[in-house]
């Protein structure tokens, strides 16, 4: 054999060898790939600091977080847009429904911005305060239907009157699926949203579509409370405001059900500052905004959910707001930036 025979054969050798020896380097920037995700944007960015390559991973990972804001928890991605300052997201642990704190507080971390996007396989969305549901004596979910189409069919017990602010669906006791014409807000965010960042109101929610009026938009998803826990609460927020230098923004909404009477008889308190979804970055419009309030009851759930459906047509890069209320306690609130003609030109505030 002449010598370009015996080059050839080495060439190959040595190929076969590059396959066949592990590539320390390479495993360790996988392993990273794997790890980083679960670090705050603090953490993140310290350890980006540290090599260049580590700087190259977290640099991707900042951005598939900036390109969805509900990590594949909702049907569609829902990005950031800012070119006001540099923040390219904001950093919550996501929930597409309500949850209770003793089930959040397990998640202190979410993998957030992996390299593969796979539908989440995270617990946190299997433990939704649905589960909380009514029984019988002997323990069975109560109240559901067993129709096949409810939507179609005369006569289910879970189609029953839907007001102005309030409105009931099939739930977790009823027979029928996800599927069924009566829980069109059970799938989830199906709109094209983005959250876009305001020189003065921070974050908010815009339509990256036109909407027709009375669509469903998105459900007021995060940790309910007991009224204790979300007195302390927000007693802790209102430091936190007033003390960081980076505007701190919480986002705790307090529901109250009332009687014909006028009396209230059910208040929920829903916090989406740590663990929420998108419904956190809705800012307020002291004209009402776009977008209206229902408390949608499921039959055999025993909480309702605080449901957003748009009020009229919304044209697609319009913001999404609503009114927090009409209550203004405090003498020194918030400066309101909302723009309405009518603005009082401070945010409503209640005593929580
Ligand atoms: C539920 S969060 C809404 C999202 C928030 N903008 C953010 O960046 O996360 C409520 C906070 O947003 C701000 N905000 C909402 N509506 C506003 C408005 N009309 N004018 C000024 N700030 C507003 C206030 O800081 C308020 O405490």
């Amino acid at each position: 054999m002449g010598p370009l025979g015996t080059r050839k054969r080495c060439e190959a050798n040595q190929h076969q060898r590059l396959e066949e020896e592990p590539n320390p380097a390479g495993s360790f920037l996988q392993c990273f790939e794997l790890v980083l995700p679960w670090l705050t944007p603090q953490e993140l960015s310290h350890v980006s600091l540290t090599s260049k390559s580590l700087y190259h991973i977290s640099k991707s990972i900042t951005l598939r977080r900036s390109s969805d804001a509900s990590r594949s928890f909702e049907n569609l991605p829902i990005p950031f847009h800012n070119t006001v300052d540099n923040h390219p997201y904001a950093y919550f642990i996501y929930t597409p429904s309500q949850i209770l704190p003793s089930f959040s507080l397990q998640f202190q971390r979410q993998a957030w911005g992996l390299g593969f996007t796979a539908r989440p396989n995270n617990a946190i969305c299997r433990l939704p305060v649905e589960r909380l549901v009514l029984v019988d004596d002997s323990g069975k979910s109560v109240s559901g239907c067993d129709c096949k189409r409810c939507g179609d069919q005369v006569g289910c017990p879970c189609i029953g009157f839907d007001g102005l602010d309030v409105a009931s669906e099939c739930g977790p006791s009823c027979e029928c699926g996800l599927e069924c014409g009566n829980r069109s807000t059970q799938r989830g965010v199906s709109l094209r949203l983005k959250i876009v960042r305001d020189r003065r109101k921070g974050w908010g929610l815009y339509a990256d579509q036109f909407i027709e009026e009375g669509r469903f938009v998105c459900e007021y998803a995060g940790e309910v409370l007991t009224t204790k826990e979300a007195t302390n609460r927000q007693q802790k927020y209102d430091g936190l405001a007033s003390s960081s230098s980076d505007h701190f923004t919480s986002a705790l909404l307090v529901l109250r059900e009332h009687l014909p009477s006028g009396k209230a008889c059910l208040r929920i308190n829903i916090d989406a500052t740590r663990v929420g979804n998108v419904a956190r970055f809705i800012n307020h419009s002291c004209d009402g905004g776009n977008l209206s309030t229902k408390l949608v009851r499921s039959s055999g759930a025993l909480l309702p959910r605080l449901c957003f459906f748009s009020s009229r047509e919304i044209q697609e890069n319009e913001e999404l707001t609503f009114s927090y209320g009409e209550i203004r306690l405090r003498s020194n609130g918030l400066q309101c930036f909302c723009g309405s003609s009518c603005c009082f030109g401070t945010l409503p505030s209640e005593q929580t």
